[in-house]
Formats: C-alpha cells, sequence, structure tokens
C-alpha cells in the first residue's frame, strides 16, 4: 500500500509492560474504504496494537498517525473526536442502565442542557434497525440482555460516535450466526461509505472471506501483510503459529465406551428446559449443538446446580443425583467451563495462580494449610498444560491477553480432574494452537475414562471433536448425531428442527 493511501499508521511502535514487550517495533497502515483483518495467536499484541489506536494506551516508543498528522491520544475520548471508535472484547455496558442512555452514554443528545430522553430514545430505535434488533426494547435495562444481544448494543454504541475508523476487537465471537451476518453487511456498508474498518477475529474463515487485507502478528511483531487471497489457509495459520501445522483434531475414541457416567431424562426448567432426555457414558465427548438460546446454557448450567427449580430424574456415577448448589456439584466430580468467562469465570483483580488455585485449593492443602510447593507445581502444571503466555503466575489475571484468560478459566476446572466436564463454547476467541490444545485435552480426559458433554457454536468443532452430537431445539434433544450420520447439513438440519421426511 502507497503510505499516503493510509487513513492511519503506526511507525516503530513498540509497548512494553515491565519486562513482557506486547509490541515490537511495529509498521502498520490501514486505508480508508477497507477493512483490514488481523490475525494472531492468543497473546501476539493484537489487543495492544488497537488500544493504541484508540486511546486506550500510549506508545513506549514510535509514532501514530492518523490522515498524516501524528497524533498521541491520551483518552478514547481523544479517538473518538478524532473518528477513531472502537468495540472491544470487554463488554463496556452499565448493567443497570437503559439500552438507549448506554448507546448515548457519552454524547447524549440535550436540549436546554437537559439529557433529551425522547431524542434519545428515538435514536436508539434508528440504530436498533440498523442492527437489525428491533426486538430489543430501548428501555430494557441492559442487564436483562443475552450476551449476544448486549454485544450488539457495543456495535450500536460504537455506530453512535459516527467513525471514520472502526476497530472490531472479537466483536462477533459472542454473536449468533444471524447477528454475525449483520455485523458484516454493517461492515460492508461503512467500507462503502469510505470508513476504515480493522477487524480482529479468531474465526479464520470469516476473516479471510471478509477482509480486503490482512496482517498477521505473532510474538508482538508485525509478520506480514498482504491483500485477500494472496495466502491460502494453511499458509496464513504458519506464519501465526510460527512453526508447521498438525491435524486440527485427534482421532475418535477407538476403544469401546464405559459405563454411564450421566443420564438425565425429563429435565425442565422454566420456559428454557422442556423435557432433555440425555445420556453421556464414560470415554466419550458428547457435543449440545443448535442455535443459540434453544436452552444450551440452562441445560450445563442446572446440571451444575445452577438453577433454582429443575424438575426431572437425573443419575450420576450410577446414584440418584440432585444439583443443590455448584459447589455440592464440584465435590461431587462435575466442572463446568461458563460462557461468560469474564463474569462468571475468574476473579480479575486476583493472581493468575490464585485463579487457577481456586477450586483446587483442597488438592494443594495439608491438614488445611496451603502447601507452596504444591501450590506453585500445580500451578505451573496448569500455565504448561495449556501454555498460558504469562509473564509471572503473581501478576494479575487481568493483565493477561483475552484468550490466554480464558485458558486460565479453563485451566482452573481441568485440574481438579473431573469425572464430567460440561464446556460451554470453550474456543471462543482462543488461537487455532490453543485449540487443538484443547482438543487433545479432552481427548485426553475421556480416554482415560472421564465425560466431556460440550456446547459448541462451532459446527466443524462439534463434527471434528465428538463422539456424538445431541441438537437442541425448544428445549430439547430433537436429534442425536453420530457416526455417519454427523454432518454439518444433519446439524443445521435439525437446529431449524427440519427433518429429512418433512415435505418442502
Ligand atoms: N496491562 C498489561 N500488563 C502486563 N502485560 C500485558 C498487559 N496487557 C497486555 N499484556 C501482555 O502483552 C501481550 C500481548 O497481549 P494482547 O492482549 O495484545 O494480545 P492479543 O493478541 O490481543 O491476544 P488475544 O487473542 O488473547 O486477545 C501478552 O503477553 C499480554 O500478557
Amino acid at each position: 500500500m502507497n503510505s499516503s493511501d493510509a487513513i492511519v499508521q503506526l511507525r516503530g511502535v513498540s509497548r512494553y509492560f515491565g519486562g513482557v514487550t506486547a509490541l515490537d517495533n511495529v509498521n502498520f497502515s490501514c486505508k480508508a474504504g477497507s477493512i483490514h483483518g488481523i490475525l494472531g495467536e492468543n497473546g501476539a499484541g493484537k489487543s495492544t496494537l488497537i488500544k493504541i489506536l484508540s486511546g486506550v494506551l500510549g506508545a513506549s516508543e514510535g509514532q501514530i498517525l492518523n490522515n498524516g498528522k501524528q497524533v498521541s491520544y491520551r483518552s478514547t475520548a481523544e479517538a473518538t473526536a478524532d473518528g477513531i471508535v472502537c468495540i472491544f472484547q470487554e463488554l463496556s455496558l452499565v448493567p443497570d442502565l437503559t439500552v438507549a442512555e448506554n448507546i448515548f452514554i457519552d454524547q447524549p443528545p440535550r436540549r436546554m442542557g437537559m439529557i433529551d430522553n425522547r431524542k434519545q430514545r428515538q435514536m436508539a430505535v434508528e440504530l436498533l434497525a440498523r442492527i437489525k434488533c428491533e426486538d430489543v426494547d430501548p428501555d430494557a435495562h441492559i442487564r436483562e440482555l443475552s450476551l449476544s444481544r448486549r454485544q450488539m448494543i457495543e456495535i450500536a454504541k460504537a455506530l453512535a460516535k459516527n467513525p471514520r475508523v472502526l476497530i472490531l476487537d472479537e466483536a462477533t465471537s459472542a454473536l449468533t450466526s444471524n447477528d454475525v451476518e449483520t455485523v458484516y453487511d454493517l461492515m460492508n456498508e461503512l467500507r462503502a461509505d469510505g470508513v476504515a474498518c480493522i477487524f480482529i477475529s479468531h474465526r479464520m474463515k470469516e476473516v479471510d472471506a471478509l477482509c480486503d487485507r490482512l496482517s498477521v502478528f505473532r510474538n508482538g511483531q508485525h509478520i506480514q501483510s498482504f491483500d485477500k487471497g494472496g495466502l491460502n489457509e494453511t499458509e496464513i495459520v504458519q506464519l501465526m503459529i510460527g512453526r508447521e501445522i498438525t491435524a486440527q483434531y485427534p482421532p475418535k475414541r477407538s476403544t469401546p465406551i464405559g459405563e454411564t457416567t450421566l443420564s438425565v431424562s425429563s429435565l425442565r426448567w422454566e420456559n428454557s428446559l422442556k423435557g432433555v432426555d440425555l445420556q453421556v457414558n464414560a470415554g466419550e465427548i458428547v457435543g449440545l449443538g443448535g442455535l443459540d438460546g434453544q436452552g444450551h446454557k440452562e441445560l450445563l448450567l442446572g446440571l451444575f446446580g445452577a438453577l433454582r427449580g429443575m424438575t426431572g430424574e437425573i443419575t450420576f456415577q450410577g446414584g440418584t443425583y440432585k444439583p443443590s448448589s455448584p459447589a455440592q456439584s464440584k465435590r461431587q466430580g462435575l466442572a463446568l467451563v461458563p460462557e461468560d468467562r469474564k463474569t462468571e469465570g475468574l476473579m480479575l483483580e486476583m493472581s493468575i495462580g490464585d485463579n487457577i488455585l481456586l477450586p483446587n485449593y483442597k488438592s494443594v492443602s495439608q491438614a488445611g494449610v496451603i502447601n507452596g510447593r504444591l501450590a506453585n507445581e500445580a500451578i505451573a502444571k496448569a500455565i504448561e498444560l495449556l501454555q498460558i503466555k504469562v509473564g509471572s503466575a503473581d501478576d494479575p489475571v487481568e493483565t493477561l491477553s483475552g484468550g490466554n484468560q480464558q485458558k486460565v478459566v479453563i485451566a482452573k476446572w481441568l485440574m481438579l480432574n473431573p469425572d464430567i466436564i460440561l464446556l460451554n463454547d470453550p474456543t471462543r476467541g482462543i488461537d487455532v494452537g490453543t485449540k487443538q490444545e484443547i482438543y487433545r485435552l479432552m481427548r485426553d480426559l475421556v480416554e482415560a475414562g472421564k465425560s466431556v458433554l460440550l456446547y459448541s457454536t462451532d459446527y466443524a468443532e462439534l463434527i471434528g471433536c465428538c463422539d456424538r452430537v445431541c441438537v437442541m431445539y425448544d428445549g430439547r434433544i430433537v436429534s442425536e448425531l453420530e457416526g455417519d450420520t454427523l454432518t454439518e447439513e444433519a446439524i443445521v438440519a435439525a437446529s431449524l428442527n427440519i427433518h429429512k421426511d418433512d415435505p418442502a
């Protein structure tokens, strides 16, 4: 790219955090009227790059140019005033404010010095229509909305600022597939209007299809930029991980399945579970497929004792099981990796090590006192197991990159060595190399006689990893697929509750 085309440009930018080099002498530029994808493993420096561009962080060295003018933003407000708006991985919405109040929180429309609520509401309705979220009430409180809907409100909030450069940092990873399509359409519209979109995502295929230009980062360095189609997927992944890639999914179960670990019949809870029947055996990875909001989340939470008032029959390890609290479920040998790891899975201000140990204190204690050596060994093992990129295990977990925070959540539950692990979309936001590690860990667990129940929004992952997939629709399991019947087409059809024999 001719550097004069660039709307934003970084020249020789480095950023250090104590001893960690998050960005190392980076040169990068992006054009107006284009979609620029940024790819890299967890901890590669992607978020640091966009935090610098959008005024959250300063650079330790180097220059930033916006429209040819050197800039140094001290806040996101300054970057926004200069046309650069970012949608971050962490949701920035205030749960107790309404949708409309959140969208216009930075610049509410005013009338005679007062916030003009009527106008604000009207503008929110227009923006909600633009992002195809007409079902969302502008007066609803954010805490009433699903994660996917909250993420869409973040997008509306960014659009309200009329960006010239819009940065999306993993902003689509929590969305339903319909919402993802809407966001892609929006990005195409913005590109046609001359906006530069910078798009960070671990969904490789989509980045490849959507973006005009791609840049790969590794270990804080800008490795290469190229135009769409310039490299194939294998070449891109190799650039990202800096080594040859191996088969993405480990081989499936070769040994016969064991005894039934978990058996569920007629499980009901409010409007979400309408009679779920399910069996998970020792030695198998069972997938849960289907569209968002069909009861998967409630099923996993219910089995883990986090829902009140669930009815139905459950047996676990041969005995009657009545889930009553997460603590009791954990004691009985269940573990859950939740959906929203930031709020449900981590104590952000505590250290990485303490977060890993949190559910594991018993196993590293003797006579009720923590054994420092055992604790350190357990932490080191977890970090090694999931290749968590840390400076020191004593650093607060919030200093880790988003993907590395997720690995901490998965590690701490795996360390418990549960009889069954319930996983809610565990590889969302995780890079390709680590995904492979997680698949291998799941397989190792079941080879050792344990069980895995995996909800995933990624059909390829369900097909690649699972021995059997149960598809949920409207609070029930409507289809069970395995062997030759386990295909993407079959999962999609079952997700829509379409049966092969149905008339067209
Ligand atoms: N506030 C901080 N304090 C210390 N280290 C940090 C801080 N922020 C980022 N880092 C480190 O900088 C490196 C780059 O992190 P960054 O968040 O930019 O990665 P990323 O490519 O966005 O990863 P992910 O895909 O996991 O979100 C990581 O090693 C991270 O631990």
